[in-house]
């Protein structure tokens, strides 16, 4: 803790670029010529600044620092027409934040859907010098999963927008670390049972993949976050157990596992022992779970040195649980508890907000997400700008509804599937104690209900608990984990079912809660708290710098 805080300087340039992440050349939105984005590591207290240049030639772009609670700087979270007005083409805009916590992060676009368009990176925050983390290992290895589609976000956003929708289906290839391949296999072969063709992949490719060296017997601590669009992962290394320790920049009670479920906008460590035979690389692979899959496993090898890295494992890839076993899903998730000594959360609320999740048609046929049948359309005026300096006509001030009615039935389709959208947002007394259960409901067909994994901003939360059906306040309440429940920024709703979450309102500014999955929060799927603002000072006056708050 001597050392002092340190600034971190950073000059990004966003652009279009041509790239090969899975060995077919598209054109992917990325960082000083590079996709993924260059990867931030500094140390918990340090300032980082990023000097954003928009060099996209017709559009605005912002960067959300998923899981940095902005703590005094809402105006740097990154959330176009909520934190700060989108940064035009040509324009730079400076942000600037203080890392509050240790952890695995990342950043990504937070505007229409440039984070699918490939507008994502790490971002690591160590301990403070002379701070210990709760466990050992010898050394690190990083993995930020993503899911790519061929057809442009442009081509996305149209369809999903169109009458009737056109849906985005399932990716064509998962990335990890931004390199996939679509028309091979780096395991290939008859040997591997799967009818594609080996990859020729000499390693230079943008499309090779990165490989995880290793020594043997030591052990590695494996940073893993998923910025899917869509796709909820399972990773699994071969004949490798894995040491779960922290979720979301919180430590968690240690256990082990032979694979692990990682939803959109989460992120794992995970202790890796390197105790197998030490002559023999092994296969770590991620695979669809939660939808039907269409898209092959993302591979890519643990290479135990100092064996050659082209040297194929004996054993073929780890398979995915079946994607429709909740049970598998539902085990791990519950397992995730809070390390001993971590904070708790207080044992009262102040407020419960219920939040149902449906699909919905809009104006005589448009498909949209609403929460308590209101699908969020952002204002062009950002949230932050015209509440702290109290503008009229800048979005409704009708309070959006604090639960649905009671004999709504989550397990049918809606009887009246029609919306509205709308933009109102939830205004949280300053310090106060929010508890909000998601509710799953079932989609627009028979028997379908759908994974929403659900990402505050500004807040961690605990993870009360989980449960199937309608939340019953008198019998689920008494359920709900107040002992050891994990510290989250996101957690899963599982089909069906609900989620109870709780958080301290102690972060003044307005913040997005939405669904990670990018065309849901497209579709309207999310809502905006706001906490405090008039105690909210020095936005910058870029952030400003649009709609109302631009006159
Ligand atoms: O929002 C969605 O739309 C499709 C489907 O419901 C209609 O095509 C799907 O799987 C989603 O997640």
């Amino acid at each position: 803790a001597a050392e002092a805080a340190k600034v971190r300087h950073f000059k990004w340039d966003v652009e279009y670029v041509f790239w090969s992440p899975d060995c077919q050349e598209n054109v992917v939105m990325g960082i000083n010529g590079q996709f993924p984005g260059p990867k931030i590591r500094a140390t918990v207290g340090d300032t980082v600044v990023v000097e954003l240049t928009n060099k996209l030639h017709t559009e605005g772009v912002v960067i959300h620092w998923h899981g940095i609670r902005q703590l005094g700087t809402p105006w740097a979270d990154g959330t176009a027409s909520i934190s700060q007005c989108a940064i035009n083409p040509g324009e730079t805009f400076y942000y600037r934040f203080k890392l509050d916590k240790a952890g695995t992060y990342f950043y990504h676009g937070h505007y229409g859907m440039q984070r699918s368009a490939g507008l994502h990176g790490s971002l690591i925050v160590d301990v403070g010098e002379g701070e210990k983390e709760p466990f050992h290992y010898d050394g690190e290895l990083n993995l930020l999963l993503s899911d790519w589609w061929h057809e442009s976000v442009h081509h996305q956003e149209v369809g999903l927008s169109s009458n009737p929708m056109r849906w985005i289906g399932e990716p064509q290839s998962l990335l990890m670390n931004g390199r996939g391949q679509y028309n091979c296999s780096i395991a290939g072969g008859a040997h591997y049972s799967s009818n594609s063709t080996k990859c020729s992949l000499g390693g230079g490719e943008q499309c090779a993949p990165k490989i995880l060296h290793v020594l043997p017997n030591k052990i590695y601590r494996l940073r893993i976050a998923s910025t899917t669009a869509l796709a909820s992962l399972n990773l699994a290394i071969g004949n490798h157990k894995m040491v779960v320790v922290e979720a979301d920049g919180n430590y968690v009670q240690p256990f082990a596992v032979d694979d692990l479920d990682i939803y959109s906008g989460e992120s794992y460590s995970v202790l890796v022992t390197t105790n197998q035979n030490p002559r023999n690389n092994y296969w770590v692979s991620v695979g669809v779970r939660g939808r039907e899959p269409k898209t092959p496993q993302g591979l890519t090898l643990l290479n135990y040195k100092p064996n050659s890295a082209s040297k194929l494992p004996t054993s073929p890839p780890p398979v995915t649980p079946l994607w429709n076993n909740y049970t598998h899903s539902k085990s791990f998730t519950t397992s995730i508890l809070a390390l001993m000594g971590s904070p708790k959360p207080p044992t009262t609320f102040h407020r419960r907000i219920t939040l149902l999740n449906t699909q919905n048609k809009i104006n005589g046929g448009y498909t949209k997400w609403a929460i308590n049948n209101v699908s969020l359309s952002l204002p062009s005026t950002p949230y932050l700008g015209s509440i702290k300096y109290g503008l009229k006509n800048a979005f409704s001030t009708v309070n959006p509804p604090e639960g649905f009615p009671n004999d709504y039935d989550v397990m049918k389709p809606p009887v009246n599937p029609n919306t509205t959208t709308g933009n109102g947002v939830y205004t949280l007394t300053l310090n106060s104690t929010v508890d909000v259960i998601l509710q799953n409901a079932n989609a627009l067909s028979e028997n379908v209900s759908e994974i929403h994994p659900w990402h505050l901003h500004g807040h961690d939360f605990w993870v009360l608990g989980y449960g199937d059906g309608k939340f019953d306040p008198k019998r689920d309440e008494k359920k709900f984990n107040l002992k050891n429940p994990p510290l989250r920024n996101t957690a899963v709703i599982f089909p069906y079912g609900w989620t109870a979450l709780r958080f301290v309102a102690d972060n003044p500014g307005v913040w997005a809660f939405h669904c990670h999955i990018e065309p849901h929060l497209h579709m309207g799927m999310g809502v905006v708290f706001a906490q405090g603002v008039q105690h909210v000072n020095n936005i910058p006056k870029q952030a400003l710098a649009c709609g109302l708050t631009g006159n």
